[in-house]
């Protein structure tokens, strides 16, 4: 099980290859930045955990090294937000290049790895893979995901925090669908494993709502210039790739929402769209995930009028975000 880490560097790239690197289940970890990855790799291979871990950097084709029998790549390379850098889609700019350049990079290489987006904007950043594998001759849906990991791990936290038991939280497990941006991120509380308190009243309900769709900013503003969150996020994105490597080495009934392409209908894509009533063509939903990938796409099961209309609110950003992903790929028609 080969592992590679494209940013691996970086705020979340150590962290997340830390973690990476403490998952027995990875034999082989490489970590490709265009800054400092082979004494990061160095640094990490001084733990005692089977995988042997190599760092690689932009000359002597280090990219397609990195990448040679990838099985996993996920990737964290780009810039984060700042203040003044109000929203996600804010980055697409510098990120859109970046991601596109490394995408290519996995389609030429490692066209069957399993690639998990981490770099922002995902509802746009997903697209732009899927369109450079396409122009590759080599789009499977089911293999690329976007993480949207750190949503549901926050819903986990606030809504144990709301019960008044931080103890909870790792057992607290709550949908989050849509995508990951602000209002395009929907929790699906009503699905709470641990039903929220009879007394929470409305704007309390509200409040936690926006927090999740709002917990980005939170780490933004207290980090006060030094970046958005990355050990949260390395947390969350380990916790996804380990259930994506727990699912391709044949373990069944892992399903874990996560940002992907619904063009599938033998995986349900058809049918969320059909729930949705728009012909999106990503939509972050709890997936099954199977030895291919994404083994079915979970509807939204039963959710409450207010989160209906959370939903109906998501729709048109999210939209415009896949769109704009996809037009920065598409070869301009003469
Ligand atoms: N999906 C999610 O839930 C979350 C996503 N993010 C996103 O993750 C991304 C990374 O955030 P941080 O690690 O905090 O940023 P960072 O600036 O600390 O690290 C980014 C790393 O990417 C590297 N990089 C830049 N261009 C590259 C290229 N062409 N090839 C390989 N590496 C390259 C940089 O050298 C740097 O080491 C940002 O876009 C951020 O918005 C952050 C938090 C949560
Ligand atoms: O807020 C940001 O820019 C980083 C991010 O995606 C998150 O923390 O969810």
């Amino acid at each position: 099980m080969k592992a590679v880490v494209l940013g691996a560097a970086g705020g979340i790239g150590q962290p997340l290859s830390l973690l990476l690197k403490a998952n027995p289940a990875v034999t082989e970890l490489a970590l490709y930045d265009i800054v400092n990855s082979p004494g990061v790799a160095v640094d990490l291979s001084h733990i005692a955990t089977p995988s042997k871990v190599e760092g690689f950097l932009p000359p002597d084709d280090g990219l397609k090294k990195a990448l040679t029998g990838a099985n996993v790549v996920v990737i964290p390379a780009g810039i984060p937000r700042k203040p003044g850098v109000s929203s996600r889609d804010d980055l697409f700019k510098i990120n859109a290049g970046i991601v596109r350049d490394l995408a290519t990079g996995i389609a030429t290489t490692a066209p069957k790895a399993f690639v998990l987006v981490i770099s922002n904007p995902v509802n746009s950043t997903v697209p732009i893979v899927a369109e450079v594998f396409k122009k590759h001759g080599v789009f499977d849906p089911k293999r690329i995901f976007g993480v949207t990991t750190l949503d549901v791990v926050r819903a986990s936290t606030f809504v144990s925090e709301i019960l008044g038991d931080r103890s909870l939280s790792p057992s607290v497990s709550v949908p989050v669908v849509g995508g990951h941006s602000g209002v395009t991120i929907v929790p699906l509380l009503s699905q709470s494993s641990h039903p929220l308190p009879a007394s929470l009243d409305a704007s309390a309900l509200d409040g936690l709502i926006n927090r999740i769709q709002f917990g980005g900013d939170e780490v933004v503003k207290a980090k006060d210039g030094a970046g958005s969150a990355t050990l949260s996020m390395a947390y969350a994105g380990a916790e996804f790739a380990g259930k994506v490597i727990r699912a391709v080495k044949g373990e069944k009934g892992i399903v874990a929402p996560t940002f992907v392409n619904l063009a599938s209908d033998k995986t349900g894509g058809d049918a969320l769209k059909k729930e949705l009533g728009k012909d999106l063509e990503y939509f972050s939903a709890p997936v099954e995930l199977g030895v291919d990938g994404v083994a079915k796409i979970h509807g939204l099961g039963k959710i409450s009028p207010a989160e209906k209309a959370l939903v109906e609110a998501a729709l048109p950003e999210l939209s415009a975000n896949i769109e704009k992903g996809i037009a920065f790929v598409e070869v301009p028609k003469l």
